[in-house]
């Protein structure tokens, strides 16, 4: 029975930001490993003061002087030990057995699944914490699987951690983590799986499960995912400073420790925090977007989209389109191996908004002004065009589900014909036929990486200058043939 220590005790009542990074640091470094729900309850109460109406909004200062609210002890102390209680009575275990079992897993699972509110808006904001669930028996999707974590942490399964994919979240368990098993739903109207292993069939090559390549957490990458979940909207428009401002120094404090480098997603939600309020003149965003792409090809063999669309959108939003352009066909790169099923929507409406509102608003503001430095003249953007068009016509590719329809194809051709025929007439498409080939049973199989291996790129190399034959999806083809033909 974990209780909070002394040390821990001495930071109440929490009146800054500062106190409660020395609450982490104490946890993350102090202790043979971090109290996951003592954690989520301090973040959850802190976020949800601050957000929720009643709080006026205050401009902090810093994280020294910001004041908070009091946090007392006794308010976190009951929430902590209301916690324990529910996990304690309600799972026995004779904590003989050394590793977890499914059965363990999925009765853990039904504690919190059958203590939840009977039906709430799933999707609302602020309902990721231990401090949502204790005190409105609310949880989003993520915020059951952390809390079925954060419960095996209290029976003493140290085994038990939390997976990851761009979407969804199921744990690890037993001897080197080599059980799973899904603890939480996923999307709207799906049954729920809980209790199953995780994706062997048609879903095992769906975007969701990122190829079976999630992030596995540690205890302290746990605290990182919840630091990464800490959500500081106000409304729709706005968010509390101080929460946001709480959340960059705890992703700075674990990203100095160590806990982000297999974590792509952390490292890009710190850089799209230090982009709107830069902490560390040091490590500059852009820094942290190409951190975020290394660590995934790295761990990960480049199968997560995510960090090229964190990229994509920084660039966007400081005008640096043709870079802009470069991270997109990447992403488009890691999509166009996976099967697009139902369960992907959340990429699908990334791709969607590149296709049709990012790109058509770069092709506005570039044909408008007399811009000298037009990306329209410049082959190589046409050219990750086409690869970014490509990449998703792949990805449709043997799906039992389409992902093109005709709302694509306006804007698609209207943006491909912006550029000017001798622009377009620069590109040509090398493919290395061997890497196109989809989907074949190599690729989805083999777990060596093929990026850390031979480093190759699984892109057709572009060779802007020879003529030689493209090997593109037939629609990309056709289209770049028609607009030659200037039939468009
Ligand atoms: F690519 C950019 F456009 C993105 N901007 N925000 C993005 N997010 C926000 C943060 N986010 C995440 N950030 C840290 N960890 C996780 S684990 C996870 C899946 C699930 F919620 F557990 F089911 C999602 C996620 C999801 C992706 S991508």
């Amino acid at each position: 029975m974990a209780v909070i220590r002394d040390i821990d005790k001495a930071l109440f009542p929490i009146k800054t930001i500062n106190t409660v990074v020395k609450l982490f640091t104490s946890q993350l470094e102090g202790c043979s490993e971090p109290d996951l729900a003592l954690l989520s309850i301090v973040t959850g109460l802190i976020e949800n003061q601050l957000t929720s109406r009643s709080n006026a909004v205050q401009l902090p200062d810093s994280p020294e002087t910001n004041v908070l609210p009091r946090f007392e002890l006794e308010t976190v102390e009951n929430l902590y030990n209301k916690f324990h209680l529910v996990i304690t009575s309600s799972v026995e275990t004779n904590k003989t057995k050394a590793y977890a079992t499914r059965d363990l897993v999925k009765r853990v699972s039904d504690v919190i699944w059958n203590s939840l509110t009977r039906s709430y808006y799933k999707d609302r904001p602020h309902l990721q914490s231990l401090y949502s669930y204790l005190t409105g028996s609310k949880l989003d999707c993520f915020g059951v699987a952390f809390a079925v974590v954060a419960g095996c942490q209290v029976l003493g399964y140290s085994d038990v951690h939390l997976a990851l994919s761009e979407d969804h979240a199921w744990v690890v368990f037993g001897p080197n983590g080599s059980e799973n098993a899904e603890i939480t739903w996923h999307g709207k109207g799906n049954e729920d799986k809980r209790g199953q292993e995780i994706g062997k069939g048609v879903s095992a090559r769906s975007w969701l499960y990122v190829n079976n390549k999630p992030v596995i957490c540690t205890r302290h990458m746990e605290v990182a995912a919840l630091v990464s979940a800490i959500n500081p909207a106000l409304n729709a428009n706005v968010d509390a400073s101080e929460v946001a401002m709480l959340q960059q120094e705890l992703l700075w404090l674990l990203y100095d420790l160590g806990h982000l480098k297999k974590y792509p997603m952390a490292i890009g939600n710190l850089g799209d925090l230090e982009e709107i309020s830069p902490k560390r003149s040091d490590i500059p965003c852009s820094s942290l977007f190409e951190e975020a792409i290394e660590s995934a090809r790295k761990y990960y063999n480049n199968q997560h989209v995510y960090p090229y669309t964190y990229q994509g959108g920084y660039y966007y939003r400081n005008n640096m389109y043709k870079e802009a352009f470069e991270s997109w066909a990447n992403a488009s790169d890691v999509i166009r191996l996976y099967n697009y099923s139902r369960d992907d929507e959340e990429i699908y409406k990334e791709f969607l908004e590149i296709a049709n509102e990012l790109i058509p608003q770069i092709m506005k503001a570039e044909s408008s002004g007399f811009e000298a430095n037009t990306i329209l003249k410049k082959p190589q953007c046409f050219a990750n065009l086409l690869k970014f068009y490509d990449g998703i016509c792949q990805w449709e590719e043997g799906s039992a589900t389409p992902v093109l329809h005709i709302g694509w194809a306006k804007p698609l051709v209207n943006t491909i014909s912006k550029f000017d025929s001798d622009v377009r007439a620069q590109v040509n498409i090398v493919c290395d036929e061997e890497k196109l080939m989809k989907k074949n049973g190599s690729y989805f199989n083999n777990n060596n990486n093929n990026y850390e291996k031979e480093n190759t790129t699984v892109i057709p190399k572009l060779n802007v200058k020879e003529q030689s034959t493209s090997n593109f999806h037939p629609t990309i083809e056709a289209l770049t043939a028609a607009c030659s033909e200037k039939i468009l």
